[in-house]
């Protein structure tokens, strides 16, 4: 069996086993990029089409430069917290523990969405709105003792937090509670209720504090079993969590981390939707009509890990092709990933979402 078949849990043992008897450090990796590299592979209903990721390389990287996009266009966004403190890091676990399946079945019109700061925020926006709305009213949201008091943070008062102005509510309401609360007790057993003790732990590795959120945090373990591997990792939030610290603090501080490239695209349902409509992605005709007619894919379907696998598989290309070309320019997979969403969140407003996204409802992405 050649190194790229062998399960990567039973290299991680061995290199952990051999490293042991030698010096040298124990170098953290969270294998999402090899995981990626085999669903990719072994897909037979997701292709990539190579001419057409080679010229989105060109074109991301063109309209990167010209809109002078990098880390700090993250706090540049209008409800992205801006004070570098830790209420900013606690604001962000918050967040990511809850960045899941906002998509609805129902109208532009109909769908859940927040009115906040004179605007309707549908979505990841509608999240991030909430919250800072709730920190206005004085409701500690991102406290994980407020997460592990059932009297204070009642699912009465988490509606309330999350009450929107249309008549559909947040999906998966009471999965986001969950999620805080499984959280709060985790932080309160492990990491002195902090999550910058989380951070500390990982000592500056961003794939050690990926890794803390998958092993410590149940939610967070975002993985799957795909044809000869049973732990594929995607891990979409605990990356995009490492991610946005890196982003919100400019790589200083709490967002300051040695090995940030190892991190790679989040494996969410947008980045897929733009690379269909770039031509880098290419369904069977099954998958395209099942797309198309936005019938709902099980969490867990081969269509689902084929999609996020080549998904994370073809940024990874794109990266490449963009540093082949540009040795020096400072881009990596989380800036291509963050400026893809950007983009593709443009399209949906000016209505040229040609293909939809794939909906599958987890609590995963
Ligand atoms: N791959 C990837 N997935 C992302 C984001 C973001 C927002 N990131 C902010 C931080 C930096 C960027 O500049 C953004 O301002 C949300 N999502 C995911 O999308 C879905 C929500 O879609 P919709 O319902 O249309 O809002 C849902 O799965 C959510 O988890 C991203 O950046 N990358």
């Amino acid at each position: 069996m050649s190194d790229d078949e062998a399960d990567p849990e039973l290299l991680e043992f061995l290199r952990q086993r051999f490293k042991k008897t030698t010096l040298e450090p124990v170098i953290p990796e969270t294998h999402v990029l090899e995981g990626a590299e085999y669903v990719y592979s072994n897909s037979i209903d997701v292709a990539l089409d190579s001419q057409s990721t080679k010229a989105a390389a060109a074109m991301i990287y063109e309209q990167m430069q010209k809109k002078q996009y990098s880390r700090k266009t993250w706090s540049s966004h209008e409800l992205h917290p801006k004070v570098k403190d830790e209420s900013t890091v606690d604001f962000i676990f918050t967040m990511d523990l809850l960045n899941f399946s906002f998509w609805s079945e129902k109208s532009e019109d109909e769908r859940f969405a927040i009115e906040y700061k004179g605007k309707k925020w549908t979505g990841y926006w509608s999240l991030v709105a909430a919250l800072q709305r709730a920190l206005e009213e004085d409701i500690p949201i991102t406290s994980s003792d407020f997460w592990q008091n059932e009297l204070e943070c009642s699912e009465e008062m988490f509606r309330y937090v999350f009450r929107g102005c249309t008549d559909e509510e947040m999906p998966m309401i009471l999965e986001r509670l969950a999620c805080l609360r499984e959280a709060g007790q985790i932080l309160y057993e492990k990491y002195e209720c902090s999550f910058t003790n989380c951070i500390k732990a990982a000592k500056h590795s961003a794939a050690s504090l990926v890794n803390l959120l998958a092993e410590k945090f149940p939610c967070f373990n975002d993985c799957v079993k795909f044809e000869n591997r049973k732990n594929v990792r995607f891990l979409k939030r605990a990356q995009i969590c490492v991610a946005d610290l890196w982003a919100a603090f400019d790589g200083q501080d709490w967002g300051e981390f040695d090995d940030i490239d190892k991190i790679t695209m989040f494996a969410d349902y947008r980045i897929p939707q733009l690379l269909a409509s770039l031509g880098c992605l290419w369904y069977n005709p099954q998958l395209d009509h099942a797309v198309r007619q936005e019938r709902e894919i099980a969490s867990g379907n081969t269509w689902e890990i084929q999609l996020r696998g080549c998904s994370i598989w073809c940024v990874e290309l794109i990266r490449r092709e963009i540093l082949k070309h540009h040795p020096d320019a400072k881009i990596n997979a989380i800036l291509i990933d963050f400026f893809l969403y950007d983009t593709m969140k443009e399209r949906e407003l000016a209505g040229q979402e040609q293909i939809p996204h794939h909906r599958t409802r987890s609590i995963w992405y």
